[in-house]
């Protein structure tokens, strides 16, 4: 087996060993490592990037956001790059969500391609997602409001990958969101 192939299997069995006790909040309580997963291959399969450390961080995304997980801990496991393109797409939790949501929208510009493209990946699974199910305790409105402040995200990070901001732009057509 190739090398790569050979990290990708070392790094989604972390990321699952991480999100063991998560789930997702939709009514039927999806494991939560299906959407890292998801992201991954997203970037892959509709994005046409087969970049390892962009995939590994993809797959490694929420790790430190929602587990116990430090950046310490992913450069010492898989390398600086990867923990640097995490870390990119990692919210503060210090702050309150209403400054988390706004710092997204702020800082989307100003990463780096890799990290670029992770988020529209990120974005995107999470949009279909939504159109897919509610998750519990959502009310239109709070999906809506979650569609117009990803546009607000996604501005930032266009110019990246056609492919996949052909897709979100078309979701949110499908919205009435202007991008
Ligand atoms: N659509 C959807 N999202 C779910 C579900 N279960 C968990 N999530 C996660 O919820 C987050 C979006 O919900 P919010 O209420 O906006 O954020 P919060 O988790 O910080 O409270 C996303 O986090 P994230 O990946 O870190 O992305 P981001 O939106 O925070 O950047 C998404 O992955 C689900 O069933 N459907
Ligand atoms: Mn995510």
């Amino acid at each position: 087996m190739n090398s790569d192939a050979v990290l990708l299997l070392e790094t989604v069995n972390f990321a699952a060993e991480k999100h063991r006790n998560q789930r997702r909040k939709d009514p039927e309580a999806t494991p939560y490592i299906n959407h890292p997963i998801g992201v991954a291959r997203i970037i892959s399969h509709e994005g046409g990037v087969t970049n390892i450390e962009v995939l590994q961080a993809a797959l490694l995304h929420d790790t430190v956001e929602d587990t116990d997980t430090s950046f310490a801990e992913l450069e010492a496991k898989f390398g600086p790059i990867v923990a640097r393109i995490v870390q990119e797409v990692t919210d503060d939790k210090s702050l309150s969500k209403q400054d988390r949501k706004r710092q997204q929208v702020e800082h989307a510009a100003h990463c780096s391609r890799q990290a670029k493209v992770v988020k529209l990946a990120d974005k995107l699974y999470n949009l279909r997602d939504l159109n897919r199910c509610t998750p519990s305790g959502w009310t239109a409105e709070r999906v809506q409001e979650y569609f117009v402040w990803a546009s607000e995200v996604v501005k930032g990070l266009r110019g990246t990958n056609y492919a996949l901001e052909e897709r979100l732009e078309e979701l949110f057509r499908q919205r009435g969101v202007q991008l």
